[in-house]
């Protein structure tokens, strides 16, 4: 008997009937589905297993211990002012927030007010200009430089930056009736130069006097900078305290200028407040834009007038941003950082960045401040055209200010600009270039990280993490690259979300507890640098 089905072929093997053969062959699908559907577990496992391993995963304690406990069996002063102190403090304060040190251009600041600056500091500060072991210098006219000489000259010297001109302020749309009246409100000192950067000017100085009055000597030398032109470039100032200590052949151990502050609230999904240190800023293209044609009556116009190509050509650089580069460059150092204080699922997203970044990316360029972190960005900042109504112009100009990524550099930031312009007819000229600064060393065994940990430690303790930041904007430190390798931009002042709109725009404020708060940190910084660095060559640093 012939069973259906199981017949051979004369001309092969057995042949299956359709059904059997579909069921055979789903048979292996499945099978093979299987595999496939296990493999898919055991990686997205495996992947978890990585991303949470990544998310908790124990950190290393900071700062390196045993340098501060060798620290602590030093003698340290307490930050603590009496109230005649505290008082003492605020009206300084207020008096230098009073002289209208503005610097409008490169070729126009109010000298008046420069000039009195110093009368003013020598009254303010007796013990420091009298201290027989500070010298004081008048650098470029209206700058200063003051060499604290240390009682241990195999000590490397650092340095302390700030600079006493503002930008102007009109009184339109300030709560106080004038931004250089320095009138107390609820707590708060305003006016122009409260956070920039006369709270660091006077601070300083401030800190040294009460040490000074207690009878501290320094062990280590140290500079104290004050440029009287940082809003216009700092050429007559920075740059010039710069070459005298160049011809002194000095090298710094640190420099600390101002450029980032604590910021509370201001990260989103991070509670606690973030002391976030520069350890870089980024470069900077002020570019001319210019489209000429031939003028005439407008009752006979061109197709397309100096003013239209230039506004097209200037639609093109808003509407092409520049590539977003999160995680080519130090930026991704911050979040790293602050990972383990994100709240869940944060948390885990920053500690897992090589997944997540370019999920990152686009979530930090949705707002102007965090975009600025991750891409070269492009301001269009002046435009001059036409003279008359019924005049062809004969030429339209633009100012556009671009800040550059760390990752990238101008001659590159100018190439994306002449592909993305395409257009002969506008001519662009450049006013001032540079690239992104060198990336300060940012690890526990660098002495000014272990020192900005310490004092913040010691001034701070709400603080929840120091992180590396970027400065998105530039200061005098920038010109102090031949000096050292560490440069480090912080202000150590509480910045919550509200006074962004401050910063060189109305209602500049500081509070006076903070303000007293950045005098102890000062206070502190001095001493806390007062310790051997065990690192540091054993070089003879006589000034
Ligand atoms: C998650 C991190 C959030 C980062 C938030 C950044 C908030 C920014 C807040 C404050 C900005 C601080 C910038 C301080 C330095 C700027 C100083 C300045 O204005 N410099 C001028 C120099 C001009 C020189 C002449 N060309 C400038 O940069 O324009
Ligand atoms: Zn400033
Ligand atoms: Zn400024």
């Amino acid at each position: 008997m012939i069973r259906r089905g199981t017949r051979r072929s004369p001309r092969g093997p057995e042949r299956r009937p359709e059904g059997a053969k579909m069921a055979a062959l789903s048979g292996r699908a499945r099978g093979a589905l299987w595999v496939a559907l296990l493999a898919l577990c055991g990686t997205v496992l495996a992947l978890l297993a990585v991303v949470l391993a990544r998310t908790y995963a124990p950190r290393s304690p900071s700062p390196a211990p045993e340098l501060w406990a060798r620290r602590s069996r030093q003698q340290r002063l307490e930050p603590t002012f009496s109230p005649q102190e505290r008082r003492e403090l605020k009206e300084a304060l207020q008096g230098a927030i009073r002289m209208q040190t503005v610097s409008f251009s490169a070729n126009d600041q109010n000298t008046t007010a420069l000039a009195e600056f110093e009368p003013y500091i020598r009254k303010a500060f007796p013990a420091v200009f009298s201290a027989a072991f500070i010298k004081h210098e008048v650098i470029g006219e209206y700058s200063h430089l003051f060499t604290i000489q240390g009682s241990n000259a195999q000590l490397q010297p650092y340095m302390l930056l700030a600079h006493i001109d503002v930008v102007p302020a009109s009184p339109d749309g300030w709560d106080v009736s004038d931004p250089f009246s320095a009138e107390e409100r609820d707590g708060f000192i305003y006016g122009r130069g409260t956070l920039d950067n006369k709270n660091s000017v006077m601070g300083i100085l401030h800190a040294l006097e009460f040490l000074l009055r207690r009878n501290y000597r320094p062990h280590r030398s140290f500079y104290i900078g004050l440029g009287h032109d940082e809003e216009v470039g700092g050429r007559k100032g920075a740059m010039k305290i710069v070459a005298e200590l160049e011809s002194r052949g000095i090298q710094l151990s640190f420099v600390l200028d101002e450029g980032s502050f604590i910021f509370d609230g201001i990260v989103t999904g991070i509670e606690k407040p973030v002391a976030s240190i520069g350890i870089t800023e980024k470069g900077a293209i002020t570019a001319n834009f210019t489209v000429t044609s031939e003028p005439g009556h407008s009752s006979a116009p061109p197709k397309r007038t100096s003013i239209g190509i230039l506004s097209e050509a200037l639609a093109k650089l808003e509407q092409h941003p520049m590539p977003n580069l999160f995680g080519h460059g130090p930026e991704i150092l911050m979040f790293e950082q602050l990972a383990p204080d994100f709240s869940f699922p944060l948390n885990v997203i920053m500690s897992n960045l090589w997944l997540f970044g370019p999920l990152v990316g686009r979530f930090l360029e949705q707002t102007p401040t965090t975009n600025a972190l991750v891409r070269t960005t492009t301001a269009i900042t002046m435009f001059h055209a036409g003279v008359k109504s019924n005049v062809i112009p004969p030429s339209a100009n633009a100012t556009v200010n671009f800040r550059i990524h760390s990752s990238q550099t101008v001659d590159e930031v100018l190439g994306i600009v002449d592909k993305t312009i395409d257009d002969k007819r506008v001519k662009i000229e450049m006013e001032s270039a540079f690239d992104p600064l060198p990336v300060s060393p940012w690890d526990d065994q660098t002495f000014g990280v272990q020192v900005f940990r310490q004092t913040i430690q010691d001034v701070f303790p709400d603080v929840g993490s120091v992180a590396p930041g970027i400065c998105v904007g530039n200061t005098d430190s920038r010109h102090f690259v031949n000096l050292t390798n560490a440069i480090y931009r912080f202000n150590p002042v509480i910045f919550k979300p509200e006074d962004l709109p401050r910063f060189h725009g109305l209602n500049e404020r500081i509070s006076i507890e903070g303000y007293e708060k950045q005098v102890q940190f000062i206070f502190q910084l001095i001493q806390n640098s007062d310790i051997s660095q065990s690192t540091e060559p054993h070089a003879n640093h006589e000034l």
